[in-house]
């Protein structure tokens, strides 16, 4: 039986997780032979999903990046509690859009509290539980935000919203996390055809069950 039972999916804003995910779900779960749990962050819980909306709404003044940091910290503890490891118990394979290396990117770089302080803080939250394989998709933050706002009209959250610079720290962030981890983190480019994008994406999971 393969070890593999925790996955997660990170990238910057509209690198295609959720359109990733939802193309390999019935392949992993034919590799794996079991049940595929999909599920999110900041969410997958009726707390987390509520801590989320907390998260993205637009509030003056801006809320506090440490508040935040922590508001994603306890939506990632409770998530992980309640859903994840009871569903990895159970045998199935979970499957996260985002989890701890989003909070690295987003708070760690983007927001400049730092990596470290923000991987310390995580510790406390999820006991030091890491997913068996990450799967990074990258590309440019301007193609990613380019497909975000011609797609989702009416619906751009808080940090969609954030200027340019912003977003290119937290893609710079993602590709050092990259470096520091190469044997859980894998590097897709996201920067290509949806199908091209699906195919890679399952050619790094094949290599996980053989
Ligand atoms: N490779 C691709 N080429 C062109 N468009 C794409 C590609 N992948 C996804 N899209 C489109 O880009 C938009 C964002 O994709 P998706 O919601 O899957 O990304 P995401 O990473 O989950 O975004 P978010 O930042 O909201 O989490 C969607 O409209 C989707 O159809
Ligand atoms: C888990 C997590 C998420 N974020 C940010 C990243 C995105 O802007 C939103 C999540 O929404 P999406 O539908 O996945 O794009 O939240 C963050 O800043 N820190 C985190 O830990």
């Amino acid at each position: 039986m393969s070890e593999m039972h925790f996955l997660s999916f990170e990238g910057p804003e509209g690198a295609g997780k959720t359109t990733v995910i939802e193309a390999v779900r019935p392949y992993l779960a034919k590799l794996a032979q079991a049940d595929v749990l999909v599920t999110r962050e900041p969410g997958g819980t009726p707390v987390a999903e509520g801590i989320r909306t907390l998260l993205q709404e637009k509030t003056k003044p801006a809320m506090d990046p440490w508040t935040e940091a922590l508001l994603y910290a306890a939506s990632r503890r409770e998530h992980l509690v309640q859903t994840v490891q009871p569903a990895i118990a159970a045998g199935k394979v979970v499957l996260s859009d985002r989890y701890l290396d989003s909070s690295l990117a987003y708070q760690g770089g983007g927001r400049s509290l730092g990596v470290d302080r923000i991987a310390e803080l995580n510790a406390f939250a999820t006991q030091g539980q890491l997913p068996d394989l990450t799967i990074y998709l990258d590309l440019p933050v301007e193609v990613g935000l380019e497909r975000i706002f011609a797609n989702r009209k009416g619906k751009i959250d808080r940090l969609d919203e954030e200027e340019l610079s912003f977003h290119q720290t937290v893609r710079q962030t993602y590709l050092e996390l990259v470096e520091k981890s190469p044997e859980r983190i894998k590097l897709v480019n996201a920067n290509q055809d949806v199908q091209a994008v699906i195919e890679e994406v399952k050619q790094v999971l094949a290599t996980y069950w053989r």
